[in-house]
């Protein structure tokens, strides 16, 4: 058992003491016997939420009204949660109504796919009611149950059933996927954080050019801003291999793609709710990969990139061009400077001097100074920038 788990071994013990079950469940379990690494450890128990409150000392509700309980008696908090049915479903996003069961049986029929319906008890076996085990020896995703359902029930879990297809490199089950593509207009009832996330996963994911493709196949593209008038770009993008480690790369092999500019990535990426700081970086890294497209990459173009988006730009260019690229990094690394902070002279310095007063003029100097440095017209030398200073503002 992987130490994540070790460490939370008490609170099952603890419950199972008193006389109820408890299992570890969902993404942890699957993981694990994929060997892949664990992140979040959750719990599932037949003792109701009062119950396992009165178990431990120090509890909080975080998410009560759902059965959940999180356990601080172990340093780090555990999320016990109590077997639940559902039911209601009316918005496709969550139920009406959650009942709680002491069947592990019902807890996991409601779960989304056969992968995740998985529960491992405190000695270490694995309760596998619906054939996780065997599809994950198939390398399948298949929903639990009726597909229409579980996608009726949230249809998130259409965009999940792809995210898993790239994140594992499994396929998705016949069944399922039809159960996709007959629903895939129920995505429009999500809010798009929670398809964001979904589908950044998917992009990282190490077979995101298949995900990518089960989008199309299964016209989920249809339903998340702005892909539906691109479907022709797509096709073209699916065939080339696809690898990503971050969420400004996911965006700028989009925007590059589409042929945005400034102004188009930044509707773009509002639509998706993505944060300013990552637009603001796709911005910059999109500006540099059409710039290694055309061969026309200069110092001054990556000194305004940053290292970060130089390497962004140069793992997003990768991905689609053939020919290898000239190495942008130590061209970044060789720059004069990377940053105004570092030029050897300071705009009081250019006012104590005599040179120029305080007002925009000040600053535009500074900004003419730092091209000039990093375009190798002028060295970094005070008494060099000094002249550079006056002869900028001789009339
Ligand atoms: N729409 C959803 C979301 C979650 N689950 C169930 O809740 C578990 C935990 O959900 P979550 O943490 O969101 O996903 P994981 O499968 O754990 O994936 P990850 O590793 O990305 O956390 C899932 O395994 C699944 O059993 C579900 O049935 N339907
Ligand atoms: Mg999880």
């Amino acid at each position: 058992m992987p130490s994540e788990f070790e460490k939370a071994l008490p609170i099952l013990r603890k419950i199972e003491s008193a006389g109820y079950e408890a299992y570890f469940v969902g993404g942890s379990v699957r993981d694990t016997i994929l060997k892949r690494p664990i992140h979040d450890v959750d719990i599932a128990t037949s003792a109701y939420p009062s119950e396992v409150k009165g178990l431990f000392k120090r509890t909080v509700d975080t998410g009560i009204e759902h059965g959940t309980v999180m356990i601080l008696d172990h340093g780090t908090g555990y999320e016990v949660t109590t077997f639940r049915t559902e039911s209601g479903y009316q918005d496709y996003r969550r139920p009406d109504k959650v009942t709680f069961v002491r069947s592990l049986r019902e807890d996991l029929k409601r779960r989304d796919f056969t992968i995740n319906a998985l529960a491992l008890s405190e000695n270490g076996q694995v309760t596998d009611l619906f054939g996780g085990l065997v599809d994950m020896k198939a390398r399948v995703i298949r929903a639990v149950g009726d597909p229409e359902e579980r996608f009726n029930e949230d249809a998130l879990r259409m965009m999940r059933a792809v995210r898993f297809a790239s994140q594992l490199d499994f396929r998705i089950d016949d069944q399922t996927l039809k159960g996709i593509y007959d629903h895939s207009n129920l995505l429009k009832k999500i809010a798009v954080e929670r398809i964001h996330t979904e589908f950044i996963k998917m992009m990282m994911g190490q077979d995101a050019g298949n995900g990518l493709s089960l989008m199309l196949k299964t016209r989920l593209y249809r339903y998340i801003p702005e892909f539906g008038d691109h479907f022709e770009t797509l096709v073209e993008l699916v065939k080339t291999p696809i690898r990503l480690i971050n969420e400004v790369q996911v965006w700028s092999l989009f925007a590059a793609s589409f042929q945005f500019q400034r102004s188009q990535i930044e509707t773009f990426l509002k639509k998706w709710k993505t944060a300013n700081k990552i637009i603001n970086d796709v911005i910059l890294t999109t500006d540099l990969i059409f710039r290694i497209q055309a061969q026309t990459v200069n110092n001054l173009d990556l000194y305004h990139a940053g290292r970060q988006n130089v390497q962004n730009a140069v793992a997003v260019a990768e991905n689609y061009l053939n020919e290898s690229l000239p190495d942008l990094i130590k061209a970044y690394d060789n720059l004069p400077i990377t940053s105004r902070k570092q030029l050897e002279i300071t705009g009081g310095e250019l006012i104590k001097q005599g040179i120029l007063k305080p007002g925009p003029q000040l600053g535009k100097t500074l900004t003419d100074l730092e091209k000039a440095v990093v375009i190798g017209k002028v060295r970094n030398r005070r008494s060099e920038l000094m002249t550079e200073a006056i002869s900028l503002n001789k009339e």
